[in-house]
């Protein structure tokens, strides 16, 4: 209808008609007034559909008529509609805001911006402009003059469309930065439990794809749509001022061009999201196989992986099939609606070039001018899914720069110059936060002296490594307090109690720098190469270091993986033992090395114990027994505590336990004395 009114009122201009005649607009604003009315139906036709109408209807309907949740799948949907609008609104706002410190460039960049686009907008009017001069009017000075207009037209332009992209360029790297910065030092703030529920691969992916899509949001999203948006504007007014008949051609055909594409690009966004979740999976397979091969290798499971990425991989695979097909589609009817618009174009033009009412040149500048005009209105339509998925990566970003965590670090708490690490567990009842509902620790009550070393056994899944993860405030407990020389753990300052309190845990990690790196981790200058020496020669390190090609500059490779077990063992002891700590803890922490080598350790903390108090996880009885306490936990419980001789003879559980071991070893008479010590205890 709409094609009709234009169709109309060229028809009418062409024959003659007096254009001013009131009636030829009253025709016109009749077809136009239809053409709303018809909008509006189809709008409210729309509307209908979606209304939660059909969700009045009773339970008995619905099974008379077999209706399903569709409604309410459609209610949903325009309420998640609703939230996401929302939720892009706060983006941009918030993207806006931490833009400021660009403000400066990025006003700079709009102006270079807005000139290069203005600059843009002449050109063809010019290439008209030549063409008259050569092929109409013939004249040397005219061509040649126009010729010059161009090509400095073209010269200016370019020199500001290379300025105003390298400033945005500059003011994505600017923008990367800092929310890079924020997004790892927020991340870096949180609590323990908080990377006990999410995946590592999640997050890196925020740290980096999402953090980039974002900062293009704003650099090159932004970039391009005020770019189109000017460049539209001045090539409109131009088109008009060349033939507003001709102008009118190309805008009844344009929103038919407009409908198709919006229509093909939502379904073909909603398939790109459903292509980017499944391949999302599928890394995540395969982000677990390659970070674990050795397992992987040694169960022979390589198959399988492989299979289970294949599988991932294949709903990918189908989903881009039918990517594919909607775009064939897309391309096609676009193709042809453009032709039909092209040769719509020729076939006018030339008609009003032949009844000499536009010149050749200006034909020609016509259609330059529609070629731009589609390029920018195709940009804004790409530039508006980009800008759609920015500010969908934003608000997860956001979300993570934002998030509080659940325990706070204390950063300037209580810092006494003397600590000596009387420990007291009170009343703590414990549960972890992805398990609420399980009690890990039941009403613990402990109380351990400075210098004193504790042994804490148990079976496995007792709860003692929950012990020791809240006496490093990993955790809050949910009733009950552990205090630290009488005052409660998270009043001290978060740099201060780590550096007191020093853990060397079941599966040490080591970082790919080299061994005198690793010792010296997180210590920032405040320790000398001798210092290191030391910790590692109390570690029973430094023989194996220095038999090394490059000793203390040796690499350890990604997750201390180029160096042993109980290799890696000794240095994270040594890594321990540098912070002189005041409470020193070692869960299972020398399980790895042979009972040789975790004699000379053992012997090496329990002489430099002085000041010291030492908390040891173990399973083995060589390092229990020597012990000033043994703590029994069991279930999340107390079981018992004393000596090992009070313990024996007391007959209790750790009295069975013993007993049930050493009746193992009997069994196994061939054994030697130094196996016995290093059996496995509990
Ligand atoms: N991060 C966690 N999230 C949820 N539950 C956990 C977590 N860590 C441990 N648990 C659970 O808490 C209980 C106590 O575990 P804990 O590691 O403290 O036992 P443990 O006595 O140190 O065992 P082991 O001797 O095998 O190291 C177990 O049931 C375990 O499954």
């Amino acid at each position: 209808m709409c094609i009709f009114v234009v169709v109309k009122l060229l028809g009418l201009a062409d024959i003659g008609s007096n254009l001013r005649d009131l009636w030829i607009w009253a025709n016109l604003s009749w077809g136009f007034i239809s053409c709303v009315i018809c909008g509006v139906q189809w709008y409210l036709l729309t509307l209908i559909k979606v209304t939660p109408r059909i969700c009045r209807v009773t339970e008995e309907d619905r099974r008379c008529l077999n209706i399903n949740t569709d409604c309410e799948e459609d209610t949903a949907e325009t309420e998640e509609d609703k939230q996401e609008e929302e939720v892009n609104k706060a983006s941009v706002m918030r993207l806006l805001a931490y833009s400021k410190p660009d403000l400066p460039y990025l006003l700079a960049a709009f102006l270079f911006l807005t000139l290069s686009s203005t600059g843009r907008i002449f050109l063809p009017y010019f290439t008209g402009q030549v063409i008259d001069g050569i092929a109409i009017e013939k004249s040397q000075t005219k061509f040649i003059n126009a010729l010059i207009t161009m090509s400095l037209i073209t010269l200016a332009s370019a020199i500001f469309a290379g300025l105003r992209g390298s400033i945005f360029t500059y003011i994505m790297a600017r923008l990367n930065l800092r929310i890079r910065d924020d997004l790892f030092s927020s991340i870096t703030q949180q609590e323990i439990g908080f990377f006990d529920n999410i995946r590592t691969g999640d997050l890196v992916s925020r740290l980096t794809s999402d953090t980039s899509t974002m900062s293009d949001a704003l650099a090159l999203n932004i970039n391009v749509f005020l770019r189109s948006l000017i460049t539209s504007i001045g090539v409109i007014v131009f088109m008009f001022k060349l033939s507003w008949k001709m102008s009118l051609v190309t805008f009844a055909g344009l929103p038919i061009i407009i409908i198709v594409s919006k229509y093909y690009g939502t379904y073909y966004e909603t398939l790109s999201e459903k292509v980017q979740d499944s391949l999302a999976k599928a890394n995540v397979i395969a982000e677990e196989a390659l970070s674990t091969m050795r397992t992987v290798r040694s169960f022979a499971n390589e198959g399988g992986e492989k299979s289970r990425y294949y599988k991932a991989l294949t709903i990918t695979y189908r989903l881009g099939v039918k990517l594919a097909l909607i775009y064939g589609g897309y391309v096609i009817s676009n193709e042809v609606f453009e032709l039909i618009l092209t040769i719509a174009t020729f076939y006018y033009g030339g008609h009003l070039v032949i009844t000499d009412q536009l010149t050749a040149g200006n034909l020609v500048s016509f259609i330059l001018y529609q070629i731009q005009l589609g390029e920018c209105l195709d940009a804004i339509g790409d530039v508006y899914t980009g800008l759609m998925q920015s500010l969908g990566a934003s608000h997860k970003v956001f979300e993570y720069i934002d998030r509080k965590p659940v325990i706070f670090n204390n950063y300037k708490g209580y810092e006494p110059d003397r600590l000596h690490g009387r420990i007291e567990f009170q009343n703590v009842n414990f549960s972890y936060p992805t398990r609420l509902d399980t009690t890990v620790l039941k009403n613990i009550n402990i109380s351990i002296e400075p210098g004193e070393i504790v042994a804490l056994v148990g079976p496995s899944g007792g709860g003692k490594s929950s012990l020791v993860n809240l006496l490093q405030h990993f955790y809050e407990t949910q009733s009950g307090q552990i205090l630290l020389d009488g005052v409660k753990i998270q009043n001290y300052s978060h740099s201060y109690l780590h550096r007191k309190i020093s853990m060397v845990g079941q599966e040490p990690v080591l970082y790919a720098r080299t061994i005198s790196e690793n010792i010296s981790y997180g210590l920032e200058e405040e320790f000398s190469q001798a210092d290191i020496l030391n910790a590692a020669k109390l570690a029973n390190a430094h023989d194996f270091i220095t038999k090394m090609t490059k000793s203390y500059e040796t690499e350890t490779g990604e997750k201390g993986l180029q160096i042993s077990g109980g290799q890696k063992q000794r240095i994270a002891i040594a890594r321990a033992l540098i912070r002189n700590p005041v409470v020193l803890i070692l869960d299972e922490a020398t399980s790895a090395l042979d009972s040789e080598s975790e004699h000379v350790v053992q012997q090496a903390i329990y002489s430099n114990v002085k000041g010291r108090t030492v908390l040891i996880i173990a399973h083995r009885l060589s390092t229990v027994e020597s012990a000033d306490r043994i703590i029994v936990i069991n279930q999340g419980q107390v079981a018992e505590e004393g000596r090992h001789e009070e313990l024996l003879a007391r007959g209790g559980m750790y009295a069975n336990l013993v007993k049930r071991q050493l009746n193992t070893l009997d069994m196994g008479s061939s054994k030697s004395q130094t196996d016995i010590t290093a059996s496995v205890f509990f």
